[in-house]
């Protein structure tokens, strides 16, 4: 049977009235891998967390189209069906380079992505600050990422994202979504979500435009839970801090045990075998003995004395 690629999957979801996309954030080959095993059917591939993993960088717009289209070329390609949605912060420029964003994100394999309405030195929507470009600048950046799409025939779905709440008010933002839904993208995300009455009145006022919620746990936003944000009429909810969340205070943890203990005390079922199997091990070594090769013929596990 012919794959169907992420994109189409992540659009039949949002064609679909009862469709509900759940994606936890992922920011590297480990995390993705982690989150596809636990059985989630989406992943979002984090800006935040792809500059503090690639760079070890704070959310500042230090991140190239590059470096993101990099990230999301090798997450997606993990499980080409499961639809990868991707952070593209503003697109990395005017026009042309929104243009040429969503060409390269279509031609790695992520099915949908977010372009939002900061200057180009951005921030991550939680903090305080944030500057924003006029309401046409933005929608000049939503048009470029549609008719780089039509040009392409592709499914990629387009999500226009707007940080104008913190300034400009809810009003405002709305009328920026509906400008951003007007000029054709598929997806409206209103950035900073301060509380469930705010949630509730965005899925109302744009309906029926389906909504992506962003749920930072001690951010903007309250806790809203992947079964609320659809009781509330949302169709997608990421969580971007999912994984590296969990990973930063593991690893600190276990550092402080090294440093204090000389050793790291991994838990005992932590073998190399283990972590490479997470990584598609046994995959490979199946590929390997299909196409004749021998090498690892007597398996990779170690012969106990
Ligand atoms: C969604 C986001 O763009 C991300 O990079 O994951 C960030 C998350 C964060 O840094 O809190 C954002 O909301 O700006």
């Amino acid at each position: 049977m012919p794959l169907v690629s992420g994109a189409t999957n992540l659009r039949k979801a949002l064609e679909d009235p009862n469709g509900f996309v759940s994606a936890p954030g992922v920011y590297d080959g480990l995390s993705a891998r982690m989150a596809l095993a636990a059985g989630f059917d989406a992943l979002y591939m984090t800006g935040a967390g792809t500059a503090a993993s690639v760079h070890g960088q704070a959310d500042l717009g230090i991140c190239t189209l590059n470096d993101m289209r990099a990230n999301a070329e090798m997450i997606a390609n993990l499980s080409p069906s499961t639809p990868l949605i991707a952070d593209a912060d503003t697109g990395y420029g005017g026009p042309i380079m929104v243009a040429r964003t969503t060409e390269q994100y279509a031609r790695a394999g992520v099915a949908g992505f977010h372009i939002e309405d900061q200057v180009q030195t951005k921030r991550c929507g939680h903090l305080g600050g944030k500057q924003l470009v006029d309401t046409s600048t933005y929608i000049t950046r939503i048009r470029a990422a549609v008719q780089a799409r039509q040009r392409l025939d592709n499914d990629i779905v387009v999500i226009a994202r707007t940080d104008a709440l913190q300034s400009l008010g809810y009003e405002e933002s709305v009328a920026r979504l509906r400008a951003a839904r007007d000029a054709g993208a598929d997806v409206g995300f209103l950035e900073g979500i301060s509380s469930r009455e705010m949630a509730a009145q965005a899925v109302r006022d744009l309906a029926p435009w389906p909504l992506l919620l962003n749920m930072v746990e001690h951010g903007s936003t309250p806790a809203i839970s992947a079964g609320e944000a659809k009781a509330l009429g949302f169709r997608m909810i990421i969580f971007p801090f999912a994984t590296i969340g969990p990973a930063l205070t593991a690893m600190r943890e276990g550092l402080e045990t090294l440093r204090r203990t000389g050793l790291p005390g991994l838990d005992p079922s932590l073998t190399p075998q283990m972590l490479f199997r997470v990584c598609g091990l046994d995959e490979s070594v199946r590929l390997d003995a299909e196409a004749g090769g021998g090498a690892f013929e007597g398996g990779v596990d170690l012969q106990k004395e």
